[in-house]
């Protein structure tokens, strides 16, 4: 197999410096470039593939970016709603060939931890059967955005599939709630948002039936648990041209 040329965006943060170490330890992927804040991106060093780990005000753009320069991606930053998706699949049909000669790929991952992608499978499984459910994610003080993109993947996941089987909204009787204390709303789904010195990144998804409850939790203690994704997805990238929602559909988990 050709060596995969590597590029990571976001190179000095917690992440970014993280996948840094993991690219150069990986078997035929060779670091070209590091970028942080301000750097200009250039043609990134010549890479075939860039690893976008930033913010969400900079993700969509260091994205375009790299699409129209026919740079696969694999985007581990969080914000990306339906509008910014839309935008970035416009950009990806006028992207020029790769240089590979295939379509442009772009991955957007949520998480690339294998506990969280099972979490999410095994939610999306357990929802069509439960009356009530709750998604509660805590992670580090430092993290700027609410909630988590694992946890509004998960309602998502939770809200498709218990559409699909008919199921009525989720039981609440509250009708006076001035301070939000019943959290945020998606997709019909309560989540709930903890921030919190000591934690680096978990989740709960709460299922209830009369005398019954199941919980769902995963836990990433060291931000290590996300490298071997990151690694499985700049290897394959390439052969998923156009956009991929979910590491878990290049690893068959979907
Ligand atoms: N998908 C996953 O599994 C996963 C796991 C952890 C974190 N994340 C997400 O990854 C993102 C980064 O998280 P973090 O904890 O590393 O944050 P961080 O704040 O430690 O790092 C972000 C870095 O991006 C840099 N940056 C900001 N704008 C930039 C730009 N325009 N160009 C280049 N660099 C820029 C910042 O200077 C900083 O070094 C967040 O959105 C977070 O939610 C995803
Ligand atoms: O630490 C973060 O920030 C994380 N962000 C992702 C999210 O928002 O879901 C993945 C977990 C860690």
């Amino acid at each position: 197999m050709a060596e995969i040329k590597v590029a990571v965006i976001g190179a000095s943060g917690r992440m970014g410096s993280e996948a840094v170490r993991a690219v150069e330890a990986a078997e035929g992927l060779r670091l070209v470039g590091a970028y942080g804040s301000g750097d200009e991106l250039g043609d990134l060093a010549g890479a075939d593939v860039a690893v976008e780990l930033t913010v969400p005000a900079a993700s969509p753009g260091n994205v375009a970016h790299c699409v129209e320069r026919g740079i696969h991606v694999v985007v581990g930053t969080t914000g990306w709603d339906e509008p910014r998706i839309a935008a970035l699949r416009g950009q990806l049909d006028a992207a020029p060939p790769s240089s590979s000669g295939t379509g442009v790929g772009v991955l957007i991952a949520p998480n690339f931890a294998i506990g969280a992608l099972l979490m999410m499978s095994f939610a999306a499984k357990a929802a069509p059967y439960f009356e009530s459910v709750e998604v509660i994610e805590l992670h580090h003080p430092n993290k700027v955005d609410a909630p988590s993109g694992t946890a509004a993947r998960t309602a998502g996941l939770i809200g498709a599939a218990r559409d699909h089987a008919g199921l009525p909204p989720v039981p609440d009787a509250t009708t006076h709630d001035p301070d939000g204390a019943r959290g945020a709303q998606l997709g019909g789904i309560r989540v709930h948002s903890v921030r919190l010195r000591g934690l680096v990144a978990h989740q709960e998804v709460l299922f209830g039936n009369a005398g019954e409850q199941l919980t769902i939790r995963h836990d990433s203690f060291e931000r290590a648990s996300f490298m071997p994704g990151v690694i499985a997805a700049v290897r394959a990238v390439a052969d998923h041209p156009g956009l991929t929602v979910g590491l878990e559909k290049y690893l068959g988990l979907d």
